[in-house]
């Protein structure tokens, strides 16, 4: 119970820490300031864990991929207004992502807020956040806090988890309340993602369809991920010789080199495939919303997914399964023996020979072997090394850097590839990397662009402070999407044309006690990896790579702006 109060009276502060360790948290990301410093404080007193950033967006992406990998949501602390804002385009992400996590922010005087009298870092924080969160909530009296607490978790990792916003007032931190009436106030959270167990109907509907397709394919998304089915979802695509095509942070769900898999053949496989299983997979942008010229126009569509929203959303689905991954998958399995795959072989034989001639212009892109590297001599490197430490978490971000290497790195088990995700979102990459090296203990290697690590580069302090395990790798292309701003048309654009006029971002990660290599060839970068995930501390290898390497917005350039009629 509540501990070292003078009396039988305790306060807010406490109040919340105990609620948060009856949920069994562990620990807490955050930037700590008035009013939260003291929170943070009896929080460590009491075993949590606090591992504090030098940005609040950081931190907050750390307790998003610890929602994600965990299942449990992550707890992001700030301080309000400023503080507050600068977590919630972490706690936007995750919303999007489908990531659970919470962030607890102080917040001001409601009195002086609400009459806009202009408070210390005074901001209308709950319905600000509203906009972006999943849910937002405001605790205002201290008998509340349970309740308060547990309404977090539940919005956060019920139905499509996603971020939740949880405002404690500087009145509710130094309230005071008598011990044991607070008591009866707390209570552990029961079963708060219970199973959504889908229709009977909807299931054999799926399973008749799929079995009458003479080109079905399988979509993995990250939600089938999150849902750590991927015992049942193997079962299922052995037992019936489904091709499937793993989005980027489904990776793994299946091992990449599994013989039913199609990323190789993904154009083909979109373009032709008559029947398409979605598994916790939207058909947004990253699947040109299920239209176009990417797709059959005939295919006709099966979709796994927690949210009843969800369905229909970008094209009609002809076999809705409506409930969470795991219980689906089971159901699917129970029922496949009434309803036997007429999948024709030709079907694999045709992707199979796509696979050969696509995986054959990879290897020559791999092997090119250009001087000064290029991002595939460099990722030739990184994938020597990467096969033999398998059990890695694999964060990635950039433009190039994150295309490329999510087509050359196999990934072979689940839930350890950590990128930017739906939105596409630079600067989550060292707060994944934190998030994911406290949550597991395990190595951590980046895999970052020159410009993307610089949103969250100084967490390398941060990194370094808790000496984590964590090999981050640039690839220093000597700016955004390509160094030289001569390839783009700009004139005076001062971005260096040469290796030696390029920033060396190894020599930051000195200041803080960190290992820097700087590689100019793959041996040299083979080496430096390898000797980074071996040390199991803070490591930055800046890898030089050809200014004039990359394309604008890596593969994605199609989605700028078209001018039409000029
Ligand atoms: C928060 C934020 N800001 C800006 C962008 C735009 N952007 C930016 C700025 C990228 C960086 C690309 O440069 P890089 O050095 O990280 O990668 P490559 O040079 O390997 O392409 S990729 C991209 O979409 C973004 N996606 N997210
Ligand atoms: N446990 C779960 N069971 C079923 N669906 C889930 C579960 N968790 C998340 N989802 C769904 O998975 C989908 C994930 O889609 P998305 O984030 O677009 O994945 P990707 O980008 O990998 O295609 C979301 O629609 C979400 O509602
Ligand atoms: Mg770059």
């Amino acid at each position: 119970d509540i501990q070292n109060q003078p009396s039988n009276l305790t306060d807010g502060m406490h109040v919340v820490v105990e609620a948060l360790l009856r949920n069994g948290f562990d620990t807490i990301y955050g930037v700590v300031g008035i009013p939260v410093t003291d929170l943070a404080r009896h929080a460590q007193e009491r075993g949590i864990r606090y591992i504090g950033f030098r940005h609040e967006q950081s931190a907050g992406n750390a307790a998003a991929i610890t929602g994600f990998l965990t299942g449990k949501p992550g707890i992001c602390l700030t301080v309000s207004a400023p503080g507050f804002l600068n977590g919630l385009t972490a706690l936007a992400t995750a919303t999007v992502n489908g990531f659970p996590m919470i962030q607890i922010s102080g917040s001001s005087d409601r009195a002086i807020i609400d009459l806009q009298q202009g408070d210390y870092e005074g901001l209308d924080q709950m319905n600000v956040a509203k906009t972006f969160a999943k849910a937002s909530y405001r605790i205002n009296r201290p008998e509340d806090i349970g309740i308060g607490l547990a309404r977090a978790i539940r919005a956060a990792v019920s139905g499509r988890p996603g971020g939740v916003y949880l405002d404690l007032t500087t009145a509710l931190l130094g309230s005071v309340i008598d011990q044991a009436e607070v008591e009866k106030t707390l209570f552990t959270v029961l079963d708060p993602a219970p199973k959504m167990i889908p229709d009977r109907q909807a299931v054999d509907r799926a399973l008749d369809l799929l079995s009458k397709a003479r080109k079905p394919l399988v979509i993995i998304g990250k939600g089938a991920a999150y849902a750590q089915a991927e015992k049942s979802i193997r079962e299922f695509l052995e037992q019936t010789g489904i091709p499937f095509l793993p989005m980027s942070m489904a990776k793994g769900v299946m091992p990449d080199d599994h013989p039913l898999s199609a990323a190789a053949a993904r154009g083909l496989v979109l373009k032709n495939a008559d029947v398409v299983m979605l598994l916790g997979a939207r058909l947004n942008w990253l699947l040109a919303h299920g239209k176009g010229q990417k797709w059959n126009p005939d295919a006709r569509f099966i979709q796994l997914d927690i949210e009843p929203e969800e369905i229909d959303s970008n094209h009609p689905i002809a076999a809705p399964v409506v409930g969470d991954i795991a219980s689906s998958m089971e159901a699917l399995l129970a029922g496949l023996t009434a309803y036997p795959m007429t999948q024709q072989n030709d079907w694999l034989e045709e992707i199979d020979r796509v696979k050969q001639v696509n995986a054959a212009k990879m290897e020559a892109k791999l092997n090119a072997n250009p001087s000064p590297m290029d991002f595939f001599s460099a990722l030739k490197a990184i994938r020597t090394v990467l096969e033999k430490h398998r059990e890695v978490y694999l964060v990635n971000e950039g433009a190039n850097t994150l295309d490329d290497t999510r087509n050359v790195i196999n990934m072979y088990s689940p839930r350890k590839r950590l990128d930017c995700g739906t939105w596409g979102v630079m600067g989550v990459g060292m707060g994944y990397a934190i998030g994911a090296a406290v949550t597991s203990g395990q190595q951590v290697v980046c895999i970052e662009g020159d410009s993307a690590f610089g949103f969250s580069g100084m967490e390398i302090e941060t990194i370094c402070r808790y000496q984590l395990p964590v090999t981050i790798v640039i690839l220093n292309n000597g700016g955004i999407y390509n160094g030289s701003h001569a390839n783009l048309g700009g004139g005076t654009d001062p971005s260096p044309t040469t290796l030696d006029a390029q920033a060396r971002y190894d020599r930051l990660i000195t200041a803080f006690g960190g290992t820097p290599y700087y590689a100019t060839t793959p041996e040299e970068l083979e080496k430096a990896l390898e000797a980074g995930i071996a040390s199991k501390k803070p490591t930055l290898i800046d890898c030089a790579i050809d200014p004039k390497a990359g394309l604008e917005s890596g593969h994605i350039g199609n989605l700028n702006p078209k001018v039409v009629g000029k």
